[in-house]
């Protein structure tokens, strides 16, 4: 993983990215921030009170060179990006609610990046999830061809690499959902070379069980077969027969997967985030994410239970991304 890291710095490092944190005060965004434009690895933007940032980075020692600071309540061209929001919006804002939704941080930060004044968004190291991404949904918006954005965690331990999802948007996805989160689950696997190998887990096995939950994931694998004929995929499948060799020998014998699947697509948001942060925290995994996947432009979310490395690390993929 840190072989992979170093290849996606030295991408970004050769342009001039910015990245937006909304979250300037918090310590952690803070440190992360001047690690990345101390090291010239991308522009950092930190919203909020300037001063109150200032004083925070003096108390932490922790120098601003080179960070860019704004503060919605002072920002000059907030006429026009309160037209830009009310024109994306269309119909759903008025001109009055649009200049108090833009002083929240992640709103604005945002519209940054909608406007092309930062090339991607991290935020949620204090806010949840819904709060972090749902300025994202409404702004930012899908890529032509995907109905759902999904978040993903590259789960890493020493040369272990597996991607998880969806752990952090969709709540009771349908067939149709958990087929689109598998194969771009598969494709965001790529991106830190991991050969896919999907498997759409369930708590049965090729029929062990059968009921509306394994029919939906059953149903859900006949789709990505027609979206994606060449995906290494299997489901629906218990993680053991997908993960262990020999149980997949016994319960899965004919599975495409062989017990080696990296990629695991789960049936709900319960099972994804339960499971990623159980592997995390049981199994000293380092959940790298999550990764939103499927927006036009890039704003990824943070676990509130995120460290500076966290920080730091999204940054970076966020800025690949945005590449
Ligand atoms: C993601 C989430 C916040 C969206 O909920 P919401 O804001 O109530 O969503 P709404 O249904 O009001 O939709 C808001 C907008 O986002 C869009 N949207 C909602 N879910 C979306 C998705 N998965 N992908 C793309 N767009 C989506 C809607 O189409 C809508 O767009 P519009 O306003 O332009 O019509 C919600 O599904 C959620 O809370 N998920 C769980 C998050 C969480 O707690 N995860 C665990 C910790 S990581
Ligand atoms: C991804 C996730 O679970 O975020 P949080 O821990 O902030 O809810």
């Amino acid at each position: 993983m840190s072989d992979l890291f170093k290849i996606l710095e030295e991408k970004i490092s050769k342009e001039n990215v910015k990245i937006v944190f909304p979250e300037g005060l918090d310590e952690r965004i803070l440190a992360a921030a001047a690690r990345l434009a101390n090291e010239k690895l991308l522009t950092p933007i930190l919203i909020g009170d300037i001063e109150e940032i200032q004083q925070k980075a003096d108390q932490l020692k922790v120098s601003l060179e080179s960070v860019e600071l704004y503060d919605p309540k002072k920002y000059p061209d907030m006429d026009k990006m309160i037209a830009a929001f009310v024109e994306v919006r269309k119909g759903k804002v008025t001109e009055e609610q649009a200049r108090q939704i833009l002083l929240d941080g992640n709103y604005f930060g945002t519209m940054l990046v909608h406007l092309n004044d930062a090339h991607g968004m991290v935020s949620g190291a204090a806010h949840s999830t819904a709060d972090t991404v749902r300025p994202a949904l409404q702004i930012i918006k899908t890529k032509p061809g995907i109905q759902k954005t999904s978040g993903v965690f590259i789960m890493v331990r020493g040369e272990e690499k597996y991607v998880f999802a969806d752990c952090a948007i969709n709540i009771s996805p349908d067939s149709q959902d958990l087929a689109e989160i598998a194969v771009e689950s598969a494709k965001t696997g790529q991106m830190f070379d991991i050969e896919p190998r999907v498997a759409l887990l369930s708590f049965s096995t090729k029929g062990s069980a059968v009921s509306p939950e394994t029919e939906k994931v059953v149903k859900a694998v006949q789709l990505v077969h027609e979206m994606d004929p060449q995906l290494v995929v299997d489901g629906e499948i218990q993680f053991d027969a997908a993960f262990i060799p020999a149980v997949a020998k016994s319960k899965a014998p004919n599975s495409p997967l062989h017990g080696n699947a990296n990629v695991f697509v789960f049936p709900s948001l319960e099972a994804g985030n339960i499971g990623y942060k159980m592997v995390q925290r049981l199994g000293n995994f380092e959940a790298v994410g999550p990764i939103l996947q499927g927006l036009n432009r890039p704003v990824n979310d943070l676990s509130r239970g995120c460290s500076e490395e966290d920080v730091y690390k999204l940054a970076i993929i966020t800025a690949a991304q945005s590449l």
